[in-house]
């Protein structure tokens, strides 16, 4: 039997035609949602994310701000870009996209974000508060690709309380954050985080009903490891040439093959990527609609 699909696509045009309501409903009280980026470098995927995000906020009536700053900015440059960002009130939120050129202190700089417009979700304040709301609504904004992730999987139907989870990778992004998300109350899952350095990965994989891939690796989720009927949720973004084609492609960290095997799996792309950009819409609309009350 071959797995259900996990369209990514379907759930995020879904959550983007919420969005127009709600930012109609702004407009209402002459609120505009502005998304921030500051992009430092060239690196052509992080330009191609950015100029993503920015057509999405185009798509729903956000408006956008863009600092792009060249690979050789120094720290005093971007740290400037920051406070400007901070300081615009057509801004209401903003990120930094990730990865900063090598040398530059990114957690110094993510602490610099003024935690009221962090639409990653990744101030020390936000994921703090993360860390002690177990069991109350959480009013800041939440990590966009870990929000996506339950979002893909509740929107499908799939309950998560009671299930066991078992994150693979420890990064900033997704595995060092989901577990929070998962955890709360509301939400109800059991976590296992795993990585690279974890011995037995086999073993916790054989384990899980749901397993999110998340350390960057092709394939470290092997389809001869994974539980029947269970969840395969594909977060991986390494590339490679196709052979047939001599292109490049997404290569994820969930082997294909496990689709024969999963009642669920995330396409990739196609899965993870486009829910990550409708939360981080979600985050700076609910920023707003915070602002505005
Ligand atoms: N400040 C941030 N930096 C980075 C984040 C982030 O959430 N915040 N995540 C990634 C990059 N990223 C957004 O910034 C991102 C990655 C992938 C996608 C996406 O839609 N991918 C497509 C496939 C694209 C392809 O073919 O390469 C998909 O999955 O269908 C959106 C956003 C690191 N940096």
């Amino acid at each position: 039997m071959t797995a259900q699909i996990l369209d990514g696509k379907a759930a995020a045009a879904a959550i983007k035609e919420e969005l127009k309501t709600r930012v109609a409903a702004l407009a209402d009280k002459g609120v505009v949602p502005g998304l921030g980026t500051l992009l430092v470098g060239e690196d052509p995927g992080s330009q191609w994310y950015v100029a993503g995000k920015h057509r999405d906020c185009a798509e729903v009536g956000i408006s956008s701000i863009r600092e792009d700053l060249p690979g050789d900015a120094s720290e005093a440059d971007i740290i400037a870009a920051i406070e400007r960002l901070n300081d615009n009130p057509e801004c209401t939120g903003y990120i930094v996209q990730l990865p900063l050129p090598k040398g530059v202190d990114t957690n110094k700089i993510l602490e610099l974000i003024d935690p009221a417009k962090d639409a990653d979700g990744l101030h020390p304040t936000n994921l703090g508060r993360l860390v002690l709301r177990v069991n109350e609504e959480i009013d800041s904004p939440l990590p966009c690709t870990p929000a996506g992730i339950i979002g893909l999987i509740e929107r499908n139907g799939v309950s998560l309380a009671g299930k066991h989870v078992v994150v693979v990778g420890r990064g900033t992004t997704v595995g060092r954050s989901i577990g929070l998300l998962l955890t709360r109350r509301a939400v109800n899952a059991t976590v296992t985080l795993t990585h690279t350095g974890t011995v037995d990965l086999e073993g916790h994989i054989r384990q899980a009903d749901v397993v999110i891939g998340a350390a960057g690796v092709p394939g470290i989720v092997k389809a001869e490891w994974v539980k029947p009927g269970s969840v395969l949720i594909d977060v991986g973004v390494s590339r490679a040439t196709d052979p047939e084609t001599g292109k490049s492609k997404v290569v994820g960290d969930v082997d294909p093959a496990a689709a024969e095997v999963a009642g669920w799996i995330s396409p990739n792309p196609g899965g993870v990527g486009p829910m990550t950009r409708a939360f981080l819409l979600e985050n700076v609309v609910a920023t707003a609609e915070r602002n505005s009350r």
